[in-house]
């Protein structure tokens, strides 16, 4: 388990400023949610700790170590991303059995089958799926499998983008059950965006509510049933989903 640290993370896009002076810590083990409206800047912040995107200023460790002075292979297997759209995210012309072994490969890893066959079974996929093609797959079956790609590579920190706004409501419990076993059994540490507050109750110790690209307040998760915010725009964002929750 390994903590995570930003500090005055700054990013722009030519002339529009996306993050400003982002900072916030998570401990290790913890999973800390960041909510806010959409343009908010959560995935750039995202982004920016995996160094998808290398143009920023500030500072992004992991137990210490600088995301930045860390080599590509290194930071592959300290941290990894897990996206929204699971089909998107798949290679398509790529079998399971490619998708899961490529990372092994570059990382050196030995014992490829038995890590294969381990990593599907930590999902809870049979075997036989290693020689199965994305489009073969259900929606939740295809971000089983991104989820087996990322942890397969045995990181300390998950980076998890929206992981579930792409399913059907049964199956985004399912994948957020398997997150919450995971964590469990191997002690991960998640970043997880959302937009929903109920899964950030259900899933996070604590999270971020950002607004134009900074962060307005850091929150327990049990603010949310209590509304225990203090900053206006994180109240009414807590208040409007809470109202969404009576009606719907
Ligand atoms: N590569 C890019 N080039 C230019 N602008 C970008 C780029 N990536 C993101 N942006 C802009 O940065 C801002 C923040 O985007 P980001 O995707 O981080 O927001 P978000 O809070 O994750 O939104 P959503 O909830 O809709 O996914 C937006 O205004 C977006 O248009």
């Amino acid at each position: 388990m390994k903590p995570l640290s930003i500090r005055d993370l700054s990013v722009s896009f030519g002339a529009l400023r996306v993050l400003h002076d982002i900072s916030f810590d998570v401990r290790a083990g913890e999973c800390f949610g960041l909510v806010g409206e959409s343009g908010s800047g959560k995935s750039t912040v995202l982004s920016c700790a995996a160094m998808l995107w290398s143009q920023w200023t500030g500072r992004v460790e992991i137990d210490g170590v600088s995301v930045q002075d860390m080599s590509p292979a290194e930071r592959c297997r300290t941290l990894q991303m897990v996206f929204q759209d699971p089909y998107g995210s798949l290679h398509p012309r790529h079998a399971i059995r490619t998708v899961l072994s490529e990372p092994l490969k570059i990382q050196g890893f030995d014992n490829r089958d038995a890590r294969m066959e381990q990593a599907l079974g930590d999902v809870g996929l049979p075997v036989d799926f290693l020689d199965r093609y994305p489009h073969q797959l259900s929606g939740g079956q295809r971000q089983r499998v991104a989820i087996a790609r990322a942890l397969i590579v045995e990181p300390d920190v998950l980076l998890l983008d929206e992981p579930t706004s792409a399913l059907d409501v049964s199956v985004q419990a399912e994948i957020l059950n398997l997150l919450a076993k995971l964590r469990d059994e191997k002690g991960f540490t998640y970043i997880m965006v959302s937009h929903d507050l109920a899964v950030v109750d259900h899933m996070c110790d604590r999270f971020a509510v950002m607004q134009t690209g900074r962060v307005v307040e850091v929150l327990d998760h049990d603010a949310i049933s209590s509304n225990g915010a203090t900053e206006p725009y994180a109240r009414e964002l807590i208040a409007a989903s809470l109202e969404y929750e009576r009606i719907a």
